[in-house]
């Protein structure tokens, strides 16, 4: 099994690549790419750690030596929010870097199961997806966005609030990954209620839990390390479902079939193509039934600035 990571020496890609050394099955390849020449070095550094996971390290501009066999592409290559912007601020700089890195990919591991991390990833999923067509190699079942950080803060702070095992939280976030575009399905958590107030202030705190860590790393960037743990979970449950292992599922930004727009996480059963089956996100409360309904409008608005900026 080979995963390589784009965008490899950030803060997302330094924590994901150590995970990913320490917990990939024995006998993998990581495969680190990113455009500083630091890259290399982070490449030897995590050979140092004792694990059966082969770790090499490519930089500069050209990303095909890092691609070539590559089963599963984690891409976080590009820039991180600072206090005061929206993800959609990062649109200038990283559309144009994710439609690179995909063209690469499409190129040469075509069949690749490509998580894209890199905001705003409501449109640079659509952006990767165009590419992807244009280049006739588009697969809606190897395609993903990372919305896995929406579900680790959101069993995080329900187990935090109802004095929970966190272990025990299980529930879907659906939508997107921005602001009202993300939606944890509070209702389906088993085993405790929560007031009306405790919905609206819990789904709000989730929506804005990115914000809440920009604004306390003031200018520093964005959330890495439970980003590197969360892209790490999705990472292994790709590789998982790759290797046939049965009953691998997570919520994920796909191109499903949804009734509700063209991209929606919800969640997939994942198996040896990527998306085995989209699962149904199951019953919803009338506040979940009526904020999926006004999250629409801008969802897909997102998605179709991505589509238009690849056509
Ligand atoms: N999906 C999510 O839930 C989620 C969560 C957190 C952050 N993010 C996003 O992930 C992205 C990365 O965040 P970060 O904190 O790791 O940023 P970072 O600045 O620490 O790292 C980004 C890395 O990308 C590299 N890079 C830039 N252009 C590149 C290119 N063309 N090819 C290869 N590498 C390139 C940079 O050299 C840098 O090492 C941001 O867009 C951020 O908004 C997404
Ligand atoms: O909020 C950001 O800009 C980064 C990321 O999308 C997050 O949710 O932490």
């Amino acid at each position: 099994m080979k995963v390589a990571v784009l965008g490899a020496a950030g803060g997302i890609g330094q924590a994901l690549a150590l995970l990913l050394k320490t917990q990939l099955p024995a006998g993998s390849q990581l495969s680190l790419y990113d455009i500083a020449p630091v890259t290399p070095g982070v490449a030897v550094d995590l050979s140092h750690i004792p694990t059966a996971v082969e770790v090499k390290g490519f930089a500069g501009e050209d990303p095909t030596p890092a691609l070539e066999g590559a089963d599963v592409v984690l891409i976080s290559a590009g820039v991180a929010r600072k206090p005061g912007m929206d993800r959609s601020d990062l649109f200038n700089i990283n559309a144009g870097i994710v439609r690179s890195l995909i063209e690469k990919v499409a190129a040469t591991c075509p069949k690749a199961l490509v998580g894209v991390i890199t905001n705003p990833v409501n449109t640079t999923v659509a952006i990767a997806a165009e590419v992807l067509k244009k280049a006739g190699v588009y697969d809606k079942n190897r395609l993903f966005g990372v919305t896995t950080l929406d579900v680790i803060r959101s069993e995080t702070f329900i187990a935090e609030l109802k004095g929970l095992n966190v272990a025990d939280v299980k529930l879907n976030v659906i939508g997107g990954h921005s602001g009202v575009t993300i939606l944890p399905l509070l209702s389906q958590v088993e085993g405790v209620s929560f007031t009306d107030e405790e919905v609206a202030s819990l789904t709000k705190r989730i929506q804005n839990a990115g914000t809440e860590v920009v604004e306390a790393k003031a200018g520093g960037g964005s959330a890495t390390l439970s980003m590197g743990q969360a892209a790490c979970r999705f990472g292994l449950s790709l590789v998982r479902g790759l290797q046939g292992e049965a009953n691998v599922v997570e919520c994920a930004y796909v191109d499903g079939g949804s009734e509700h727009a063209e991209f929606f996480a919800q969640p997939v059963l994942l198996g040896k193509n990527g998306v085995e089956k989209v699962l149904p996100y199951g019953d919803v409360s009338e506040f979940e039934a009526n904020a999926r309904d006004e999250m629409l409008d801008t969802l897909k608005g997102d998605i179709k600035i991505g589509v238009e900026f690849v056509k």
